[in-house]
């Protein structure tokens, strides 16, 4: 069987896991299942691989808890349902990976979330640095806000949004088929196996065509939509049974178990591709000689230091240009303070940010993931 190296080079990835499979099929949340997945996740943590799961299974765990068998109607229970379920999720998490010696931290996001420029930005620096202190984000839908979400959204989005945000180089969807099929698998036994293709082949959506099972909420649809905007920050995705024995220390191996989808292009082309589509910039800033030739030099960050003025009203999270003393833009990128405060900080060294504002948020004006040389 030929090795696919995508995985055993990876650095950094999300593993996203259905409700069907966390729960037993709704019978209750499969603690020794979660166990088993642990302890391949934990051997990939203790390889130096950085690792966010994207949970599913609270309205499923939240059911089984309050004795429901059938999937309630309303909006109000459901949440509730949710917010009873993730008590037994985080719990479970937590304590698979103390046997590791391994932290966990629940983060709950919404897709405005993502979307909110701001808030983007403090949801990365938040996962970056758990990750950076070896801590395993376990990542759900805040179902207890969102009204449409719950309805009609789904974690494979989510786990793509968080690939996409962490610049993660692949996303593993564990579901309870081995993969995509070329028809759904439940109601055609000849059903093929897709080993692999592009992400953005148009004929995966026929063969996705065929609906969730009872506990889940995208089936394969949303699966092929996350793998295609997991694509646009070049990573890949791949589809797996999560019961298939060690299926994640198996494709961490290189083994070709599942369906694999690629991206066109790689990530850094695939980052630079997504902030130049940023058109709208908010202000300007004008940077001395010294900054200019770091910027142009590539791969660094602006600091404060090299800022000479800046121009226009900006928050955290928005587009600025950057220019040399002659107004010739060098480079856009997404700014790390307000417009007030990066004028307080313009042309002082980082280490005199906490004393200007009374806080500092990050050392760099612009970090250099977050900047396009133009
Ligand atoms: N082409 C296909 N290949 C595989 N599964 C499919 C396909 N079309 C529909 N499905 C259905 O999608 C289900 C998995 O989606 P879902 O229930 O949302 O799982 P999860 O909880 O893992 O997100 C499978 O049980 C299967 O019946
Ligand atoms: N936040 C919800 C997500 C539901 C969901 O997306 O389920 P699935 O399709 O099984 O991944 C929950 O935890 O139940």
């Amino acid at each position: 069987m030929s090795k696919r190296i995508q995985l055993r080079q990876a650095r950094r990835l999300v593993v996203k896991i259905g409700s069907a499979l966390l729960t037993n099929d709704g019978r209750g949340l499969d603690v020794a299942a979660l166990g088993l997945w642990v302890d391949q996740i934990a051997e990939l943590v203790s390889d130096g691989v950085e690792v966010v799961i994207v949970s599913s299974g609270s309205v499923a765990e939240g059911m089984s808890r309050l004795g429901w068998t059938v999937r309630p109607e309303q909006l109000h229970e459901l949440q509730a349902a949710a917010a009873v379920g993730q008590m037994g999720l985080v719990q479970t998490w937590e304590a698979q990976f103390k046997r590791h010696h391994i932290h966990t931290a629940q983060i709950l996001l919404t897709h405005d979330d993502l979307s909110d420029r701001k808030r983007y930005l403090n949801a990365r620096s938040t996962l970056r640095a758990l990750l950076d202190f070896g801590v395993v984000p376990i990542v759900n839908e805040n179902d207890t806000v969102v009204t449409d979400e719950i309805r009609f959204g789904d974690n494979d989005t989510l786990g793509a949004l968080v690939a996409n945000l962490i610049e993660a180089e692949g996303l593993i969807i564990l579901t309870d088929q081995l993969g995509l099929f070329d028809k759904d698998p439940r109601k055609n036994p000849d059903a093929q196996m897709v080993d692999e293709r592009r992400a953005s082949d148009s004929g995966l959506d026929a063969m996705a065509g065929g609906g969730a099972g009872a506990l889940g909420r995208g089936g394969m649809q949303t699966k092929v939509r996350a793998a295609r905007l997991a694509a646009r920050s070049g990573a890949f995705t791949v589809i797996v049974g999560g019961r298939i024995e060690k299926a994640i220390a198996r494709l961490r191996d290189g083994d070709s178990i599942g369906t694999l989808l690629l991206p066109e292009q790689g990530r850094i082309a695939a980052r630079k591709q997504w902030l130049a589509s940023h058109l709208q910039t908010r202000g300007k800033l004008t940077l001395d000689q010294g900054a200019v030739n770091v910027l142009c030099r590539g791969g660094r960050s602006l600091l404060p230091v090299g800022v000479k003025s800046v121009a226009g009203q900006f928050r955290r999270g928005e587009m600025v240009s950057c220019v040399d003393e002659a107004g010739k833009e060098i480079a856009r990128g997404l700014i790390n303070y307000d417009a007030d405060e990066a004028r307080a900080i313009a042309g002082r060294s980082s280490d005199r940010i906490t004393e200007v504002l009374g806080y500092i948020s990050d050392e760099e004006m612009i970090h250099r993931d977050n900047m396009v040389i133009v």
